[in-house]
Parts: structure tokens; C-alpha cells; sequence
């Protein structure tokens, strides 16, 4: 058996049928230290959504709340005494994923690197399952054991829910039935490539009936060709006549906008959101400089987990080549539309650009990086009986207007602030932040011909005046790692 292999068998520990692996909110998790001598120190049990570690002591793990593994006792929440261990060795982390579920990995922070199911990770992370081993070379084994609660999957998945964990062969790939998100099209999939023996995350589209197949591996095929730290890349694509894959480099710190809201403050420091703006511009230009737009910045995801994480543009589902010269249909969440991207949701025939729309969702996440709210989409005292009565009158219009009565209101009240354009800039968090307020101004234009460009955000004085520091950040952090 090779290297992340015992990740993806079947596990047959006495979980019954109704047992799923998926990242579900109610994580029961013990970890089984054991030393070189193969004496197992003790066991911790936990009962919700935490995971201890000992075995000289019990350590909880929760959201937000590494444990850090390795020498030097003034970093280190788990201390291992031994030369050969690094002074931070890894991390464990528990982070919360998008659908509210718990995503458990493992990121080597150490100079020889650690051993993940006879299979050594070096400065990358891995995410962690039920009976996966994490050996610090030379020293210390860990052994993860899980429980979940069953966690309904209400999306159609290539996984029938009712059987234990499972795996299927696709290609060189083993695709588990470890579900780490859904969306509205698609499940995804952690999955091993067994060639490469790494982990990747394997996104499966249910295919529409009479669907035209070629076209549809013919815009996937496309975005293989894309090659760039900050875009989440995608390694093969396969399909059989239920199903299309997709296999896509796998990142283990869940999503931007998950990480500001669980954040302790719910907003993130100036440099922190410079630092992921410097890198979500780089990652823009390099799509913008090729004709295709991303549109979707609420697929922003995290390489790996931890402070000025490294970031990853994803989900090209949307994303479509020649930007400029076409037009584009209304898909994705109305929070980040633009002015002409609502006007077209009322004029179907209208469609909008592709650039310039992720010039102003750029706005949107600076806004929310920094403030921990949306410039448009937020409650309101005023959404209350006036409008509960304006979505029940929507609602009784009968069969096509599948909203709920609460998302209707929101919705139509984000889009009406959209068009509006009245953006508030609370005085309180702005006032220090002159120079990215102006940035955000200046993509948040509700002309599309005069907002600012990847390539003008990208010599903005908020940018420009860290420039150095930035690119040095960059070129540490992100060039040396994996990709
Ligand atoms: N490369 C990846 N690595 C790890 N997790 C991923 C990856 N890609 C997607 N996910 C997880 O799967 C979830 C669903 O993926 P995605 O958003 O791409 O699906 P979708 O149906 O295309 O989305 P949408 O609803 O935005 O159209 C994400 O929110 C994320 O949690």
C-alpha cells in the first residue's frame, strides 16, 4: 500500500450504514498518540466538535484553535523534546467549511517534513480522516480516529448517503466519499491521485441529459492550461455518461469569506486584507491578460489554513474565455452583481462583460475583508412586515417563483441598493483607511467603462505603497511552496 493510500480504503471499523464521512458539524474525534517504542500513550474521547490530542496531556481541537506540534515550548501547544523534531513542527487544524461542516488537515511546517500514512508531506497540508496516522519522522505517531453524525447530502451525489465511507476509480484517480463542499451544480470530493500520490478534490457535475459532452470537456480541457499560484488549478477532467470530474489542486483552508467571518474580530487587519487583495489582483490579471473572466468571488478558497493565508481563485464554472468581447448571462449570487449584471437579470437579452464584474466583486471582498459586511447585502431594520407581505404576494404568483419569502425581500432590497450605488463607509474603520477606501470607490463604479481595471487596482496607492514588502511576502511564502 503507497503513500496516502490508507486515506481513500473503505473505512470497516464498526461504523454503522448510517455513518457518513463529511465535513458535519458535529466532529467526534480522538487522536491515539504513540511513541517510537510503539507504546501507545492514551486516548481521549470528545463529543462535539473538537478533537483531542495527547498522550501526555489532553488538547482540544476546535475552529480557530490549532494545535501546534513541535519542540519549542513557547509556540507549541503539543511539545515533543527530541532534536529531530522541527521547533514547529505542524499543525492541526479544525477549520469550518462553507456548508458549516468541519474540515480536519495537517499542514507541515518542518524542515524533514511529516508522514501522513507512509507518505511524506513537505510544506503543504493534507486533510485528515478517520484512521489516518501522522508520523513526525523519527518521533511521535498520531493516529486520528473519527466519529461522524450522519449529515444528510441533499445534492445528488455519485455517493449513495446510506453506505459507509466508500471510494470509486476514476481514471488514476480514487475519488473517496469524503465530501469537503457543495454547491449548486456540483459535490467535491476529496480523491487521491494515485500516479502522483497526492491529494486533490474532485469536483462531480451531475451531466444535463442530451448534454453535448465534448463541449463540455472542451471548456474544462481549457482551464488545465492555467497555471498561476493564486488560481486554483485544475489537473484532469473526465466524465461517463452520468457524470462530468473534475480534478482540482485541493486546498485545505476552506473559503475567504468563511475565514473573515469565523475570524475573531469578523474583519480582517489592513495588511492581511492587502496582503490577499495583492494576491487576488495577480491572480485576476493573469485571467484578464488571457480574455477570461472568474466571476465568482465567493469561490475564493484558502491553500492552506492560518493567518495572511495564501489564496486561490477557484470554480471556473463560471468563469468563461474572451471577457470583453462577449457577453455574459446572469448566473451567480446576486450579492456580488454588478449595476449592469442586475439590470440584465430583468432584461435576459441584455447579458454583461465579464472583466469589469470582477473588478467590482474585487471591491466587494476588499470591503468585506476589511469591514466583516457586505456593502449591499445586509439586514435591515426595514426588512420586516413591509416586506414579509411583498414576498408573500410574490410568492402567491405561484409556480416559478421557488424563492423563499426571506431571500426574495433580501435579494430584491441587495439588488435595489446595487443600482442605487450609496455605499456607507462607517467612519469609525474608514477613517484610518483612506487610501483602500479609495480603491474600493473606484472599483465599486457603477459604470463599467470607468471602473478601475485589475491592472490600475493593481498600481493603486494601497497597493503600491507595501509593494515591496508584498512581493517580498509573495515570492516567500507562495513561490516556495507546492503547488
Ligand atoms: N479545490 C478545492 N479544494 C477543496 N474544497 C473545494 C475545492 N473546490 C471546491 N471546494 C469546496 O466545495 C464547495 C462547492 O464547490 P463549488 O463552489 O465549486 O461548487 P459549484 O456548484 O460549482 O458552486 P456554485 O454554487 O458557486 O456554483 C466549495 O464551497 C468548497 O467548500
Amino acid at each position: 500500500m503507497t503513500s496516502l493510500d490508507r486515506q481513500t480504503q473503505p473505512v470497516s471499523s464498526g461504523h454503522s450504514p448510517s455513518t457518513r464521512v463529511l465535513t458535519c458539524p458535529d466532529v467526534c474525534a480522538r487522536f491515539i498518540t504513540t511513541t517510537p517504542d510503539g507504546h501507545t500513550h492514551g486516548i481521549s474521547t470528545v463529543v462535539s466538535n473538537v478533537v483531542l490530542i495527547t498522550p501526555f496531556k489532553a488538547l482540544l481541537l476546535s475552529v480557530g484553535k490549532p494545535i501546534l506540534i513541535g519542540r519549542n515550548p513557547n509556540i507549541c501547544s503539543y511539545v515533543i523534546p527530541d532534536i529531530v523534531v522541527s521547533s514547529l513542527h505542524c499543525k492541526i487544524y479544525a477549520i469550518q467549511s462553507s456548508t458549516g461542516g468541519i474540515l480536519i488537515s495537517c499542514q507541515d511546517l518542518s524542515t524533514n517534513g511529516v508522514i501522513i500514512n507512509d507518505h511524506k508531506i513537505r510544506k503543504t497540508s493534507a486533510v485528515i480522516m478517520h484512521g489516518d496516522t501522522i508520523k513526525i519522522p523519527a518521533s511521535q505517531t498520531f493516529q486520528c480516529v473519527q466519529k461522524w453524525r450522519y449529515l444528510p447530502n441533499k445534492h445528488s451525489s455519485k455517493f449513495d448517503n446510506s453506505q459507509p465511507q466508500s471510494t470509486k476509480n476514476v481514471g488514476r484517480y480514487l475519488i473517496t466519499s469524503h465530501c469537503l463542499g457543495t454547491g449548486s451544480y456540483a459535490t467535491v470530493h476529496l480523491a487521491l491521485d494515485t500516479s502522483a500520490h497526492r491529494q486533490v478534490a474532485c469536483k462531480i457535475i451531475r451531466r444535463k441529459e442530451g448534454s453535448d459532452l465534448k463541449k463540455e470537456l472542451k471548456e474544462a480541457t481549457l482551464l488545465m492550461a492555467l497555471h498561476h499560484p493564486s488560481i486554483n488549478r485544475v489537473y484532469a477532467v473526465d466524465a461517463d455518461s452520468e457524470f462530468l470530474y473534475i480534478m482540482l489542486q485541493l486546498s485545505t483552508g476552506g473559503d475567504l469569506f468563511t475565514y473573515i467571518t469565523t475570524h475573531a474580530r469578523h474583519r480582517l487587519c489592513e495588511g492581511e486584507a492587502k496582503y490577499i487583495t495583492f494576491q487576488l489582483l495577480k491572480g485576476l490579471k493573469y485571467l484578464h491578460d488571457r480574455m477570461i473572466s472568474h466571476r465568482g468571488p465567493e469561490n475564493i478558497l484558502l491553500h492552506s489554513p492560518g493567518p495572511y493565508p495564501r489564496i486561490q481563485i477557484a470554480d471556473f464554472g463560471l468563469a468563461r474565455p474572451k471577457a470583453y468581447q462577449e457577453t455574459l448571462h446572469v448566473c451567480g449570487t446576486i450579492s456580488y452583481l454588478p449595476p449592469e449584471g442586475v439590470r440584465a437579470l430583468d432584461c435576459r437579452e441584455l447579458g454583461y462583460v465579464g472583466m469589469p464584474a470582477d473588478c467590482w466583486s474585487t471591491g466587494i471582498v476588499i470591503f468585506a475583508m476589511l469591514t466583516g459586511s457586505h456593502p449591499f447585502d445586509f439586514e435591515d431594520p426595514l426588512d420586516s412586515d413591509e416586506g414579509l407581505s411583498l414576498g408573500k404576494e410574490v410568492a402567491s404568483q405561484g409556480p416559478g417563483i421557488g424563492w423563499s419569502q426571506g431571500s426574495y425581500i433580501r435579494d430584491e432590497r441587495t439588488k435595489q441598493r446595487i443600482l442605487d450605488g450609496n455605499i456607507i463607509f462607517c467612519e469609525v474603520i474608514w477613517s484610518p483607511l483612506k487610501d483602500a477606501k479609495n480603491l474600493v470607490c473606484q472599483l465599486l463604479v457603477p459604470d463599467p467603462q470607468k471602473r478601475a481595471t485589475v491592472y490600475e487596482a493593481s498600481r493603486s496607492r494601497w497597493i503600491c505603497s507595501d509593494l515591496e514588502d508584498l512581493e517580498r511576502a509573495y515570492r516567500e511564502r507562495i513561490y516556495t511552496m507546492p503547488s
